[in-house]
């Protein structure tokens, strides 16, 4: 990655490409105590505007181009949504499109931005727990995008994973669906107050989460999930990836 890609985000209130300074520091102590106290860290307006519309085209086009390739998954599943064994009831549904990370092309601003290793280290800082976090090996799950379109949800669950990261891309235009939500403290609490550009970083192992129901909204909610982990080898296991990816690789 060249030295100038720290301009594709908003550096001057994100300087994730000045490790050393007071203001990186000061960043990474404010974002560290809202991901432990609360579960989630809110970064709004990550990306520029400029990027944000850039990677919206890229994956414009891909729905434009590519949509009957692309995995249109509607899974059952249960309050553990990575859970392996099969003999129970799975009583949540989810449904959503999926453009999986072999879709999505190498030259790809969204690529960038998931390698950046100024991103990694500043989620390595902000985490703390691990020494270091690597980009996934995982040919689907590496880095993917969630479109949810009319009657798409993702149902209560909660993750396999510690954190995940999560680019939000474009938020459905009907301002009570598609909405962020988890449980913390026997509290509901809806993140109404999420936009487009903003960067999440949320513990899902912990706090049961959801994306409410597209209702009538017609612009589709896009997110992009980033996956990093502490192991550089990390790759989803087959059953994973066919019932969510709808295929091995
Ligand atoms: O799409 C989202 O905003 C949430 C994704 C999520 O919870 C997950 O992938 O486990
Ligand atoms: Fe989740």
């Amino acid at each position: 990655m060249s030295r100038r890609n720290h301009t594709l985000i908003n550096h001057k209130i994100y300087p994730l490409h000045d490790r050393q300074s007071n203001a990186y520091n000061q960043l990474v102590l404010n974002s560290r105590e809202e991901f432990i106290s609360t579960g989630c860290l809110y970064l709004p307006n990550f990306l520029t505007t400029v990027t944000l519309s850039t990677i919206l085209n890229e994956i414009n086009f891909i729905l434009n181009n590519s949509n009957e390739n692309l995995f249109h998954s509607y899974v059952q599943h249960t309050e553990n949504l990575y859970n392996t064994s099969k003999d129970f009831n799975e009583i949540e549904s989810s449904s959503k499109t999926i453009i999986a990370f072999d879709q999505i092309s190498n030259e790809s601003l969204l690529r960038k931005i998931y390698s950046w290793n100024s991103l990694i280290d500043f989620l390595t800082d902000t985490i703390q727990i691990y020494p270091r976090l690597y980009s996934s090996c995982d040919k689907l799950g590496a880095l993917y995008v969630n479109i949810y379109r009319q009657s798409n949800k993702l149902s209560w669950h909660t993750d396999h994973s510690h954190f995940f990261v999560n680019l939000l891309l474009q938020q459905a235009s009907n301002s009570d669906d598609g909405i962020f939500q988890y449980k913390k403290d026997k509290k509901l609490i809806s993140r109404k107050d999420f936009q487009a550009g903003g960067l999440v970083l949320f513990n899902g192992r912990t706090y049961p989460h959801r994306v409410t129901e597209i209702h009538a909204s017609k612009l589709p909610r896009i997110n992009a999930i980033l996956t990093y982990d502490c192991q550089p080898q990390h790759q989803l296991n087959n059953y994973v990836l066919q019932k969510f990816f709808g295929r091995t690789t």
